[in-house]
């Protein structure tokens, strides 16, 4: 059966954030890990969203995976691409966000494209083109000390432009309010001024609705999960998707083994969470300068910590810093060097992690996750219940040996019990 929806995304996070909303909706979702293999088994889907690290690599790296996702999406007769796209629009001057929307619009021939990272359920909204994070514009949230991407401006049709060769407009929340058809008025006037994407203001679901049926209409929209609840709702309103639940509470069933979690997250969320956890299961904070200048005694240090307790119950080992010692190492070692080289770091430690008996594993931050799933080699995963909004139980498909249950947390998302909470799902305690 062809695809209906096919999802490019440019963190693995923010890949089962969509998947778990496009699941709720009663879309049938598979998450990939990059562009499948030709061999990969896929089982029947209205959407497949194919998970690209490509949120913090070089513009044209990042365009180049975008193309062969899409691709192949398109080969499988996807009839609407949305590119996923973090909900703080986590992204730098130099992209990735506008080039890959440039490229994507070219090859879909799409002459404008609607872009929204609202995601009101966690609090993201849109208003006159601006970003707000609860209730502050994204400038003065805690992503101003992102360790990848500090988002200084909340003016999104202003960053979006600094990124993108095509010129930026605005569809007001006044045209959202009115409904699809006045957005895809604006949308169309906006075209004809030459605009070749459009930032859509966006506060409550609802709006998300009606944006979802405007940007169903055309061949490719870019956003967050509000922009994927819109389209999913639109796609069973029009008949392209027959509502279906999927069976989330068998996703873990008969999966044991020990349980784990690994971060490298540093949002405040995350910092949190990691405290709490202090209270509830061994805790190892590794240091970040060891992981960078002796990479390989941190880790064996780590895993030797914990295989000592893995048999008595979870543990959690993190690399997660405050926005200070965050500043101090990358002082000292360059913010890109010290960010891979700790991902290198909590990448292997899951690595050994697993080959020590853990199945059950949460893994916290964006760029965290990817390095960790790819060093596992997971080809996909299929989708399951919500832990937290935006985080899903997934379970591992397509991969030799036994299946694992796998939470892969965005950064900000999940409340101060979070680790306790995905443990509990995962069937551990
Ligand atoms: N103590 C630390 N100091 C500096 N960088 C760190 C530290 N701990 C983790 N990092 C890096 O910070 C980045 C966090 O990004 P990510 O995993 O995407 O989290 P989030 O989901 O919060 O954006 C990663 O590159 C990670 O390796
Ligand atoms: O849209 C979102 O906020 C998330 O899905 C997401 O992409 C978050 O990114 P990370 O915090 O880097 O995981």
């Amino acid at each position: 059966m062809p695809l209906t929806l096919g999802v490019i995304a440019d963190d693995y996070t923010g890949a089962s954030d969509l998947a778990n909303t496009l699941s709720k909706e009663g879309v049938r979702t598979v998450q990939t890990i990059g562009v499948p293999d030709a061999a990969l088994a896929l089982p029947d889907a209205d959407a497949v969203v194919v998970s690209l690290k490509s949120r913090s690599i070089p513009a044209d790296e990042a365009v180049a995976l975008s193309l062969a996702a899409y691709a192949w999406l398109k080969g499988r007769g996807a009839s609407h691409i949305l590119f996923k796209v973090c909900s703080t629009f986590d992204s730098t001057d130099d992209g990735n966000i506008g080039p890959v929307t440039d490229a994507l619009r070219i090859a879909t021939g799409a002459a404008i494209v609607p872009v929204t990272p609202a995601f009101p359920e966690t609090g993201r909204t849109v208003y006159m083109g601006h970003l707000f994070v609860g209730d502050v514009p994204l400038n003065e949230s805690p992503l101003k000390d992102h360790p990848l991407n500090p988002m200084t401006d909340s003016d999104l049709a202003r960053v979006l432009a600094r990124q993108s060769a095509g010129r930026v407009g605005l569809v007001p929340l006044k045209d959202v309010a009115a409904g699809a058809d006045a957005v895809s008025a604006r949308l169309e006037k906006l075209a004809l001024e030459g605009r070749t994407a459009a930032i859509v203001d966006a506060v409550f679901d609802r709006d998300l609705e009606a944006v979802g049926v405007a940007a169903a209409a055309l061949p490719l929209s870019t956003g967050a999960s509000g922009l994927g609840l819109g389209l999913a709702r639109a796609l069973v309103a029009d008949g392209r998707v027959l509502r279906q639940q999927s069976d989330g509470a068998a996703l873990a069933a008969g999966i044991g083994g020990y349980a784990a979690v690994v971060a490298g997250s540093c949002s405040k969320a995350t910092l949190e969470q990691i405290a709490i956890a202090e209270g509830q299961m061994p805790v190892l904070r590794l240091s970040a300068e060891r992981l960078v200048t002796h990479p390989e005694a941190e880790v064996t240090a780590a895993l030797d910590w914990a295989k000592a307790r893995l048999a008595s119950g979870p543990v959690l080992i993190a690399a997660s810093g405050a926005p200070e010692q965050v500043a101090e190492v990358q002082a000292r070692f360059g913010r890109h060097a010290a960010g891979v080289a700790i991902e290198h770091g909590t990448a292997a430690i899951s690595e050994g992690l697993v080959a020590a008996g853990v199945r059950r594993l949460v893994l916290a931050g964006g760029e965290t996750s990817g390095a960790s799933v790819d060093r596992l080699k997971i080809p996909a995963f299929l989708v399951g219940p919500e832990i937290a909004p935006g985080v899903p139980l997934l379970r591992t498909e397509g991969q030799p040996g036994e299946a694992m249950v796998l939470a892969l947390k965005s950064g900000n998302f999940g409340g101060p019990d979070f680790f306790a909470k995905a443990l509990g799902m995962m069937g551990v305690g």
